[in-house]
């Protein structure tokens, strides 16, 4: 054998031995090239960044406990009573051991962030990247700003257990009805829907009942799929009671398929004598 064709390069898994040896290392390839950079516009690669926004955002959440989503509009100031009862609803939320998840912004996500810092709870911001230059709030203790929308949304849903909705605009409308929607194609099973102030509110909530259901274009029970109140400790109650009346449902669904599963085995027994 001469000594070019003995000659081996190992490159990761690969092998390749004499003349098949390329004439550059994968790390030359990667680090030398320089070439038209329009690959970065593409979709395949825009692909790649929002499976890393799913990372980032997993990676991130997946270890904080309960939480629960407070939304709510970014005009509304420090000032307005609907600053401080979305402040309440943050403190009353970490108060009763929730971790508390907002769009980072400001107005009333600020003010949920504010309530649930100032009470000692987990403050989280899941911040979103806009045309105009834009910080997390002062009061986000644990954050991470995505480039898409549908990514940030995910989140919301996967890593919290409950939504609470303070008066808002097209934002606030765009994640309430995408929960209820969600729930009412059992998409998601464990997530109680709180409204919070009846006078903001109450318009839609009577629009929903007298021409939605009316018309029939939504099904009898599914107004209920919505809570709606003026007091922070009632929000807390609400999502409770969810939670509790939800563990009970899967402990009783438990109990019956191992009930059934007990009578197949025993069944299986009795006919195998
Ligand atoms: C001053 C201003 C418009 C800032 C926008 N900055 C924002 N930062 C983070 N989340 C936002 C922002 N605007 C809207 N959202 C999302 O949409 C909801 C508020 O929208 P809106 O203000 O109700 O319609 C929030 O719950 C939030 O998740």
């Amino acid at each position: 054998m001469t000594e070019s064709r003995s000659k081996v390069r190992r490159a990761g898994p690969l092998t390749y031995r004499g003349g098949a040896i390329p004439a550059t290392t994968t790390d030359q390839r990667l680090l030398d090239r320089r070439g038209p950079s329009d690959w970065v516009h593409t979709d395949p690669w825009r692909v790649l960044r929002i499976q890393s926004e799913f990372v980032e955002g997993f990676g991130l959440l997946s270890e904080v406990g309960q939480s629960v989503s407070v939304f709510g509009s970014a005009r509304i100031r420090p000032g307005n009573p609907y600053y401080e009862t979305g402040e309440l609803v943050g403190r009353k939320l970490a108060q009763a051991g929730y971790n508390v998840i907002t769009g980072g912004g400001p107005g009333l996500m600020e003010a949920a962030n504010k309530g649930a810092q100032e009470a000692g709870g987990t403050s989280i911001g899941l911040g979103i990247e806009l045309p105009f230059e834009q910080m997390l709030n002062d009061y986000v203790d644990v954050g991470v700003t995505f480039r898409y929308f549908f990514v940030r949304k995910t989140m919301f849903v996967k890593y919290s257990q409950a939504f609470v909705v303070l008066p808002g605009g097209f934002g606030t409308m765009d994640e309430l009805f995408e929960a209820i929607t969600l729930v009412q194609t059992g998409k998601v099973t464990r997530f109680p829907v709180v409204l919070v102030g009846s006078e903001f509110w109450g318009g839609l909530c009577d629009w929903i009942r007298q021409t939605l259901l009316l018309e029939g274009v939504i099904s009898p029970d599914d107004p209920d799929l919505m809570h709606l109140t003026d007091d922070p400790d009632q929000v807390v109650e609400i999502i409770r009671k969810a939670h509790v009346d939800l563990a009970r449902r899967e402990f009783e669904a438990e109990q019956v398929e191992q009930a059934s599963a007990d009578v197949r085995a025993a069944e299986a027994g009795g006919n195998g004598t």
